[in-house]
């Protein structure tokens, strides 16, 4: 056995760690994927070569690897949410000469079906588990949380902190920022980390009700309280609330007279459905959004200024997509992984050139046209990278124009530029061929590889 070990030790491990059907991760102590076994990889959908060297967290999801690494402590069958499925992970701290220099992570089961086959005796108890969960799930209606909010600005994270400060009171919450910045996750993630998170969490769409539906919607009715009327009546969007939050989406949209009901409710805690004979007492905290700008149609006599102040007690400005360039990268990729998980579709990255492009852009619908731009991308992609002939034409035409402040003369020399580099791209290198490519002269070409250093 010692001369075994001694002299076959490698492959012993390496049989033993890629002949099982079971999925390995080793982590070094900064995190850093040292390796990763096939069976692995094939469950990630990941290229081995693309996730060595890279951190962990970039990898696998809800992974927990990098903190097993800092605290030490190991983790033994641990539920972790992962490409849709829990699965059940042990993470084991790796120590040398008493110091821990890395983690090596096992999935035992890929699945909690895996797993129920062969623990059948605790097969009850997850049941019961899962069905609490969903009935949770679909009584509370928030979904997401901060961990959803996928950034690395330090606007976003600063964002991110003051979440989590004020998520815990009842204080009313006014969040603000273009269509599409995230203001519905930054809801979710409020409602999630309040002490109200088993309690209910209602979406009201405020630009979506129409005006004769308005009080029945928010306030219920009763029974017989108008032709039509269901029998045993219907609870409103506050009583369905109660006890929970009010996410008052978009509600720079609402008809004042709407505005006005709403603020009786916020100041006297009590709602009349249609057709009752007395208020009830409600308790909710509310969340509200709007892409409007508030203050100007409150000068304008749209919105009334006393609402205004009752649901802006702490203000969440969300930065557009153009203003936090840097987040760019991440999400891109992390939304590129949402997508081709639920479209089934193997497609694994992007073009550096896209990147560029993306960056240049001036993204007016911000996180949610970022998303559509990578959904169309990997429906027309045929390689596994999205490459610049897959991007929607309007986004290659206004990426140089997004930014109107530089002048004419420096858009012109950046799409120049961008165009010199793909064709020297496409050409290998040979300045002949991109020189054709561009149909110019090549004396005109060398110019301009001169002009931009390329
Ligand atoms: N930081 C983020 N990380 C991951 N996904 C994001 C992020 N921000 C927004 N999204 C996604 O972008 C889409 C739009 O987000 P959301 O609905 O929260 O925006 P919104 O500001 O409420 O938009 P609207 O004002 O139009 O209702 C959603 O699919 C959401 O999941």
């Amino acid at each position: 056995m010692d001369s075994l070990l001694g002299y076959h030790r490698y492959d012993l491990f390496e049989t033993f760690f890629e002949s099982g059907n079971f999925c390995i991760v080793i982590v070094d102590h900064e995190g850093l994927i040292s390796y990763l076994n096939e069976e692995y990889c094939r469950f990630l959908n990941v290229k081995k070569s693309e996730a060595l060297g890279h951190h962990v967290t970039s990898i696998i999801e809800n992974t927990r690897m990098h903190l097993v690494v800092d605290s030490g402590e190991e983790e033994i069958a641990d539920l972790q949410y992962i490409r849709g499925n829990y699965m059940i992970a042990s993470r084991i701290p790796l120590r040398s000469e008493g110091e821990v220099v890395g983690a090596l992570g096992m999935v035992l089961f890929r699945d909690t079906e895996e797993w129920l086959k062969m623990n059948s005796h605790i097969k009850e108890l997850l049941l019961e588990l899962e069905a609490y969960r969903t009935q949770l799930q679909q009584k509370n209606g928030a979904v997401y949380s901060l961990h959803h909010i996928i950034s690395r600005s330090n606007t976003m994270d600063q964002l991110k902190n003051k979440v989590k400060k004020i998520a815990p009171g009842d204080v009313s919450v006014l969040l603000r920022g273009e269509s599409g910045t995230g203001k519905e996750l930054f809801a979710h993630s409020l409602h999630h980390l309040s002490e109200r998170s088993t309690q209910p969490f209602v979406k009201v769409n405020c630009a979506a009700i129409p005006d004769n539906l308005l009080e029945s919607e928010l306030f219920g009715y009763q029974e017989g309280a108008f032709t039509g009327a269901k029998r045993g009546g219907k609870p409103g969007k506050f009583q369905l609330a109660d006890g929970g939050t009010l996410f008052l989406d978009e509600i720079g949209d609402m008809p004042l007279n709407a505005q006005v009901k709403i603020l009786r409710v916020l100041q006297e805690g009590e709602v009349e459905a249609v057709g009752a004979l007395k208020p009830e007492k409600i308790d909710v905290r509310i969340i509200a959004s709007t892409h409007q700008p508030l203050e100007e149609l409150i000068e304008s006599k749209e919105f009334r200024e006393d609402l205004f102040y009752r649901i802006n007690v702490v203000q969440l400005q969300i930065p557009s997509l153009r203003d936090r360039k840097e987040d760019i990268r991440l999400l891109a990729k992390s939304l590129l992984h949402k997508l081709t998980e639920r479209i089934g579709k193997r497609v694994v990255d992007f073009e550096e050139e896209v990147f560029e492009i993306f960056q240049a852009y001036h993204w007016p619908g911000n996180v949610r046209e970022l998303e559509n731009v990578v959904e169309s991308a990997v429906y027309l992609t045929n390689t596994e990278v999205i490459r610049v002939e897959d991007l929607p034409a309007h986004l290659l035409s206004h990426s140089y124009l997004g930014e109107e402040t530089q002048g004419l003369k420096a858009i012109m020399d950046k799409a120049e530029k961008q165009a010199v580099e793909r064709a020297l791209k496409k050409a290998d290198g040979d300045k002949s061929k991109a020189a054709e490519l561009l149909n110019i002269g090549k004396s005109s070409l060398y110019d301009k590889v001169k002009k931009y250093q390329l």
